[in-house]
């Protein structure tokens, strides 16, 4: 479903600019509706199912497809700006990414601060929290894409929201981690 609709990729520059096409990410994607079909209906169900959140607050479906070469460079996934994201949805509070292949060689999703690698696996789902419980970013989540080197890598990227979470993840007044903040500035 994803192929006819698949695009280049592009990147959020400062607030008020254009989506722009760079070499900072090279991969396509589309954005599906998950109602266009059962599979993704069942997606969506699992993530609400494996980690409680409440899901109202959903981005579309994400699916991209990395060529050999393609990479998404070391970024955050919640917006620094209050202007990228509707105030009545909040951040993104949470990253699922379902992994829709396998890659022959490279394609890890890589966490430079806490030197984790997941390699793409089909069927594997990656799940993390891009926000303390004090809703302040979490700068250990920094990540990307690894550049394919033999394949072609598929995943589907579910991008959860904060408001309606109240219940699922209670809020608190500290960050969970305060050495979180120390990222932030580290190139
Ligand atoms: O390709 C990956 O493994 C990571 C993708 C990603 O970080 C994103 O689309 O925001
Ligand atoms: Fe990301």
């Amino acid at each position: 479903m994803a192929v006819p609709r698949m695009h280049r990729s592009t990147v959020n520059p400062l607030p008020g600019g254009q989506l722009k096409k760079s070499a900072f990410r090279v991969s396509k994607n589309a954005w599906l509706a998950y109602e266009s079909h059962p599979t993704m209906v069942g997606m969506l169900r699992d993530l609400k199912d494996a980690t409680g959140l409440d899901t109202t607050f959903c981005e579309q479906l994400q699916v991209a497809n990395y060529g050999v070469g393609g990479h998404y460079e070391p970024h955050w996934d919640f917006f620094r700006d209050p202007n990228h994201y509707p105030a009545e949805e909040g951040n993104r509070i949470a990253t699922a990414i379902f992994y829709l292949s396998e890659v022959e060689q490279g394609g890890a999703t890589a966490f430079p601060f806490l030197d984790i690698a997941v390699k793409p696996q089909l069927g594997n789902v990656l799940f993390w929290y891009n926000l303390h419980r004090s809703l302040d970013k979490d700068y250990r989540t920094k990540h990307a894409g690894c550049p394919v080197l033999k394949g072609s890598k598929w995943i589907g990227n579910v991008w959860i929201h904060e408001v309606t979470q109240t219940f699922a993840r209670p809020c608190d007044v500290f960050r969970d981690h305060e050495v979180s903040l120390e990222y932030e500035i580290i190139k």
